[in-house]
């Protein structure tokens, strides 16, 4: 492993499904340098799940290579490959039955930690979050809100100081003043703990804003990677057509705002 190595790197990476029917990732070859936060974005089976599971052997690839900090994962152990890389899921994807403080030591559970050290890192880590710890630690899933329950789903992810994110969609199911205070406190996160950052979302606006890149996927193929900036040039109809909504968004919004001030 050297300093050079990129923290996550896939290389020419195949993926199919039903028998080859579905090319879920296609040739796909990406590097993620260490600090980096980046948004994979696409519609709907454009196969940026698939790409954020290989990562951490939930699924294997039919063809390509992909490393973790120079090593090759097809030789390393899942579950000490797991230590190193949190998931945050749509919703949380919390346990129904776990309270707050369960679901967020279930990592150092299954670790070995003892009940001292997981009571300390839970009540650290709903600070972390910006979740009052009297008011939030024995509640359940369902007595919090989508945003709450979110916080939760980092902070569960954070639990053994993985030094890589993988985030699928966290933010989608949430009100937009709730995604953006979300997504701000997340980014501060990953500033804070030199975290990698892979995060999955369908909205380009959202990548753009708090990426520092963002790489554009469409029936398995990456058509487009680069700062928000590099992005925005492309000349790829479909990352085009991705870009007019927030672009006559803004448009229309520095109007409506310039003529309230007029
Ligand atoms: N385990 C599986 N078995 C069969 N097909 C699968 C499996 N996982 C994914 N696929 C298929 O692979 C393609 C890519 O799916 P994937 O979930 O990666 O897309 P996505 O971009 O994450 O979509 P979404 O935004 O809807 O979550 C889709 O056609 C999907 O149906």
């Amino acid at each position: 492993m050297s300093d050079a190595a990129p923290m996550i790197a896939y290389t020419s990476v195949d993926k199919s499904f039903d028998g080859g029917r579905i090319k879920a990732v296609d040739g796909v070859s990406l590097n993620v340098a260490r600090g980096e936060l980046l948004a994979i974005v696409g519609g709907s089976g454009s196969g940026k799940t698939t790409l954020l599971r290989l990562a951490n052997r939930l699924i294997e690839p039919d063809a390509g290579r992909i490393s973790i900090e120079g090593d090759d994962i097809s030789t390393t152990n899942p579950i000490a490959l797991r230590r190193r890389i949190g998931m945050v899921f749509q919703s949380g994807a919390l346990f129904p039955h776990l309270s707050v403080a369960a679901n967020i030591g279930i990592t150092p559970t299954l670790l070995g930690w003892d009940a001292a050290a997981i009571t300390a890192r839970t009540d650290e880590l709903l600070d972390l979050v910006r979740l009052d710890r009297a008011r939030h630690r024995d509640r359940f899933p369902h007595e919090l809100s989508g945003g709450q329950r979110q916080r939760v789903g980092v902070a569960r992810a954070l639990a053994a100081k993985p030094a890589i994110v993988l985030m699928d969609e966290p933010f989608g199911a949430l009100d937009p003043l709730t995604r953006d205070a979300l997504g701000e406190d997340f980014r501060a996160l990953h500033e804070r703990l030199q975290l990698t950052t892979v995060l999955i979302t369908h909205d380009i606006t959202e990548a753009l804003l708090l990426a520092d890149r963002v790489a554009v996927m469409r029936a398995g193929r990456l058509l487009a990677q680069g700062t928000p900036a590099e992005v925005s040039r492309s000349t790829e109809p479909y990352v085009a057509e991705l870009l007019q909504t927030p672009r006559r968004q803004a448009q229309r919004l520095g109007a409506l705002l310039k003529d309230g001030t007029a």
